[in-house]
């Protein structure tokens, strides 16, 4: 699962290794006990001499003039004009002399340049939405230029934690826990799944009712897909062969009053949930909205879930915003995880939607539902294997 998104996250590590390599210098060239300190505590007391912030862009190796610094914190924090103390984002030479003095590396400007133009792309050509992209690269950008000045212990390690960082910023949004929603919420709860026809929507919706078969709470399946021909038999075979209820109307009905008579089916019969299927043809949004707003008044459901499959990439991510501006989701599946490689559709709807992607389908069996944990996904992405 989202293999290739993996390869490209460990080439932009890889990047940035490279690019600062030739800055590291090793402790025990570097820390002297005898004189060898005077060359950094001379660039220290010197801002015009080569290793000054303002020099930032001839960088590395002007910087690395003044690795043997010994103990030029004291000559700088006694007072040199470079300090640091100017408000501006490079490290000043002090926190250079004491980067290099401790065989360790400061990533400036520069390094990321190359890395980050290059996991940009990678992003994108993994389907990963533009503005989602754009918030990635923002936030490994500030976490490795700010977390450098506290000298991290490898620069694997800091892209590591910068990457995990802003990946989940953009994979958590909105996260609630599924499980305690529906422990908590007044039965029959009301599911209405959306989402363009052929995605996965009605296996989602007999892989859901499972999952919650396993967890104690009991469902029926309504079928307020009344447009397509076949839908009642393709969700028909699914109720058969899980055993549960399914409500049905003719083709060419009214999904409301489907999904009203699961509604009403459930009361009478102590279900505790109602998983509603709908027609999602987005021909235009006016029809999708026509529709749900029907099924809102009458039914008025819990949840509203959007359903798409993760190997559309960003035709899921358009797809899932323009539902949600039609007719407000609360959150989203994504099904065929296991057949996508790019992980751009799984990067990108929480962050675009600002609702939270709650499943993964991840094959054709019904227990082939995963909870969608961010934590989980961003390590795995950053994984080794
Ligand atoms: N590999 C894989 N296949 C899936 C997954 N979810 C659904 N499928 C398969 O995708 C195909 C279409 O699924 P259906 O649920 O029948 O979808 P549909 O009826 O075409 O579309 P809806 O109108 O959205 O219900 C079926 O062969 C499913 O078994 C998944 O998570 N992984």
């Amino acid at each position: 699962m989202f293999d290739g998104l993996k390869d490209k996250l460990s080439s932009f590590r890889e990047d940035v290794e490279e690019s600062t390599e030739d800055e590291e210098v090793p402790e025990s060239e570097d820390t002297t006990a005898d004189g060898s300190e005077q060359s950094a505590s001379d660039s220290a007391a010197n801002p015009t001499e080569s290793s000054t912030a303002a020099d930032a862009e001839t960088g590395p190796a002007q910087a690395a003039d003044a690795t043997s610094a010994g103990d030029a914190a004291d000559a700088s924090e006694a007072g040199s004009p470079d300090d640091g103390g100017d408000g501006s984002t490079e490290p000043s030479t002090f926190q250079r002399a004491k980067a290099f003095a401790t065989g360790r590396i400061i990533i400036e400007e520069e390094d990321l340049e190359q890395p980050l133009w290059d996991l940009e792309m990678a992003l994108l050509e993994s389907d990963v939405e533009m503005s989602v992209a754009e918030r990635i690269l923002e936030t490994v950008r500030e976490t490795m230029l700010g977390e450098s000045r506290k000298q991290v212990e490898t620069t694997g390690e800091l892209v590591e934690r910068a990457l995990h960082d802003a990946l989940l910023d953009v994979i958590a949004v909105g996260q609630f826990d599924f499980e305690e929603r529906v422990a908590e919420a007044e039965k029959p709860l009301t599911i209405v799944f959306t989402g363009v026809n052929g995605v996965g929507k009605t296996t989602t919706i007999a892989k859901l009712s499972e999952w919650l078969e396993a967890r104690g709470y009991s469902s029926v399946l309504a079928n307020g897909d009344t447009y397509r021909a076949g839908a009642n038999e393709q969700i028909a075979e699914h109720a058969e062969r899980l055993d549960r209820e399914l409500i049905a109307h003719d083709q060419g009905g009214d999904p409301a009053a489907v999904i009203y008579d699961g509604v009403e089916y459930a009361e009478a019969n102590d279900i505790d949930v109602v998983l509603g299927d709908t027609a999602g043809r987005l021909h235009t949004s006016d029809d999708l909205m026509a529709q749900l707003e029907k099924i809102d008044r009458v039914v008025d459901p819990d949840m509203t879930l959007f359903v798409d499959e993760a190997v559309a990439g960003q035709d899921a991510v358009n797809r899932a915003k323009e539902f949600n501006e039609a007719a407000e989701i609360d959150g989203a599946v994504l099904t065929k995880a296991d057949a996508d490689s790019s992980g751009g559709a799984a990067i990108s709807v929480a962050y675009v939607t600002g609702k939270p992607i709650l499943f993964l389908g991840t094959g054709q069996g019904y227990d082939d539902l995963t909870r969608f944990d961010p934590e989980a996904l961003v390590d795995s992405l950053l994984g080794e294997e």
